[in-house]
């Protein structure tokens, strides 16, 4: 369980996060939805101490996450950072053994748990020995991913995952991604400017706009139920023009 009680950031006087306030219950998907520079990444950063609050509090699994080693809270939390954050100059099965090797397995148990996920996210056992920039950008995602995983922390944090990635790949390692047994147990926020995805992935969704959160609720509460036209707009707009596009096309046939 996440609890995030009216927590602000500010950078220089400037207010990336305005008294922003969720809860993520156990086992569930909370999205952070909204456009560029609308707070997000510095809302999820704040999570797992990647930058501090200003003001508010952040509770997870019970605990104050101010009163945690920044280090000791990471090894419970797996992160997968915008554009996936892999080490350039290690493999990625260096890459994939970054959080194991600081929790001292044996190297039995890292290739063991390596070959199992590079499997189920549907990467050849070879990549082991390559380097990031040998493979393409979906296949270092599925790598990021498989780094957050190895350890089965309780919590992931994911920042716009799938987002470099052109729709076809990104729908094709989001579905591996959703479909990964371990996740059915996991508590994650994930960050995303995209509509679908959010309705997709989320069982609650906090819309975001100019540091603030606008509405949260679930996919259908947000979807059917906006709380004002902004909410109305946000969603209206980019399902409206799927489905415009998609008649025009039709009629056209
Ligand atoms: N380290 C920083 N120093 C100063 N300002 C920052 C810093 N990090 C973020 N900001 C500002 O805070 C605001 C929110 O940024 P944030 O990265 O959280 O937005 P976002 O919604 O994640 O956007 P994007 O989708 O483009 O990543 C922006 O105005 C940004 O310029």
């Amino acid at each position: 369980m996440i609890v995030a009680d009216h927590i602000s950031k500010h950078f220089n006087g400037n207010e990336a996060v305005r008294d922003v306030s969720f809860q993520v219950g156990e086992g569930e998907t909370m999205v952070l939805l909204g456009t560029s520079g609308c707070g997000k990444t510095t809302t999820l950063k704040m999570l797992n101490r990647l930058i501090e609050a200003s003001s508010g509090r952040i509770e997870i699994f019970g605990k104050n996450i101010a009163e945690e080693k920044p280090e000791i809270l990471r090894r419970s939390i797996g992160y997968v950072s915008q554009n996936n954050g892999l080490f350039p100059h290690y493999t990625v099965a260096q890459n994939i053994a970054v959080v194991p090797k600081l929790l001292k397995w044996a190297a039995a148990d890292i290739e063991e748990h390596t070959a199992r996920l590079l499997e189920q996210l549907k990467l050849p056992a070879a990549f082991t020995g390559k380097y990031p920039g040998e493979l393409s950008g979906g296949q270092q995602q599925r790598v990021a991913i498989a780094r957050a995983l190895i350890a089965d922390p309780p919590v992931l944090l994911l920042d716009e995952p799938f987002g470099a990635l052109d729709p076809v790949t990104r729908a094709s390692v989001r579905k591996d991604f959703a479909e990964l047994p371990a996740l059915k147990r996991k508590t994650m926020v994930l960050v995303t400017h995209d509509v679908h995805e959010a309705l997709d992935m989320g069982d609650h969704i906090c819309l975001m706009d100019k540091g603030a959160i606008v509405q949260k609720g679930t996919p259908g509460d947000l979807l059917l139920r906006p709380e004002n036209e902004f909410v109305h707009a946000f969603f209206g707009r980019q399902l409206e023009d799927i489905s415009r596009i998609y008649e025009r096309i039709r009629a056209q046939e």
